[in-house]
């Protein structure tokens, strides 16, 4: 059996049954209480540069498939488990998780008290880690911590490298990557919209060549103040087209209006996320992956309207634009995983889109 170790900057040593990928790995160890959807979670880019400790005691009881994937391939650096379902059985699964994470060279520790590890890091926050499966002894591991940064430029690594089309019947939507989950394209695709996804850092100038309804900001890792390029331009997009941003994209809509973004202690990561929905006063479940968030004190002197908050700590999940139509959410509308409450958005997306059209087709005529 192989051996794993962990070591957390606080000093936290653990040590417990290695799967996946024999190695070393690093990054911000951070948990997700997500019961199911284990295979979206390694697969979503924006765990990019992260550890991640899934709360849920048994992960790859029903092994991984080629479909339930949020990404080409995963980035994330590495996985904590209580227990690794050894023996699969799903009339979907493909392959054990162990095989799936050897294949793409990441490391998993389990057998180690995932419980203990949440309340540690719920308490003093997301830390740095790293995780070996190696064998390296502790003196080594503890040599390797001090000379690993955490990422800054993770955003760049996982965007697409070049433009690519989808195309469709509907409004055509330039989706800028920044790390996005298939989930997005899905959900615009399956409404007919025409996508064009571009890379993280294409100008305003290349995407107006682009002719597009509306911009649709996704998903991505990292910090939203690490691609102030990306900030730029969604402040010259959001004054031309309808524009609906998600996550990082939320975050980077709201920098780009003048509101700022902090740094949460642990961070929203799971399938089950209460949301308020202030114009409607319904309560929303949500899927969720971020550990920045909007902060409510900064939108005041911007032309952002808070319109969601979460109900478990009141952070900001989501905004309109007073004058424009724009407008964004913390949560994951696609979920993949995680409950499809909030799929209508994409709906709401389109409809801005359609309604613009409208004006201009009557601007032309009149
Ligand atoms: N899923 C995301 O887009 C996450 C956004 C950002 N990386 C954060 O952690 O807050």
């Amino acid at each position: 059996m192989m051996r794993a170790k962990l070591l957390l900057a606080d000093g936290t040593r653990l040590e417990g049954e290695g799967f996946g990928a024999e190695t070393d790995t690093w990054g911000e160890v951070v948990f997700n209480t997500g019961m199911t959807g284990y295979q979206e979670i390694l697969t979503d880019p924006s765990y990019c540069g992260q550890i991640v400790i899934m709360t849920y005691p048994l992960i790859g009881n029903y092994g991984m498939n080629r479909h339930d994937i949020e990404a080409q391939r995963p980035f994330v650096h590495g996985l904590v488990v209580r227990e690794q379902a050894k023996g699969p059985s799903n009339w979907r699964n493909e392959q054990t998780l162990d095989r799936w994470l050897k294949e793409y060279g990441i490391p998993g520790i389990a057998g180690v008290d995932t419980r203990m590890l949440t309340r540690k890091i719920r308490a003093r926050g997301t830390m740095k880690g790293i995780l070996t499966t190696g064998g390296a002894s502790w003196e080594t591991l503890a040599e390797r911590f001090q000379s690993h940064t955490l990422m800054r430029d993770q955003v760049a690594r996982v965007s697409t490298r070049s433009i690519h089309a989808s195309p469709g019947y509907g409004p055509r939507v330039v989706l800028m990557d920044f790390g996005a989950k298939y989930g997005i394209q899905r959900e615009l695709t399956r409404r007919g919209c025409d996508v064009v996804v571009v890379p993280w850092d294409t100008s305003a100038g290349e995407i107006d060549q682009l002719a597009p309804d509306g911009i649709m900001l996704s998903n991505g890792p990292g910090n939203p103040k690490d691609v102030p390029e990306a900030i730029e331009t969604v402040r010259r997009l959001v004054e031309k087209v309808p524009l609906f941003g998600i996550c990082l994209g939320h975050q980077l809509f709201a920098l780009a209006c003048g509101a700022d973004t902090e740094k949460m202690t642990f961070g929203h990561r799971g399938s089950n996320h209460p949301v308020k929905d202030l114009e409607t006063g319904h309560t929303v479940i949500t899927s969720q992956n971020h550990g920045y968030s909007v902060r409510k004190d900064s939108l005041k002197g911007t032309e952002l309207i808070l319109t969601h908050t979460a109900l478990n700590d009141g952070t900001c999940e989501g905004l309109k634009h007073r004058r424009l139509p724009a407008f964004s959410v913390q949560y994951h509308p696609e979920a993949a995983p995680g409950p499809l409450d909030t799929g209508d958005l994409f709906d709401r997306f389109i409809g801005l889109m359609e309604e613009r059209k409208q004006e201009q087709e009557g601007t032309v005529h009149a």
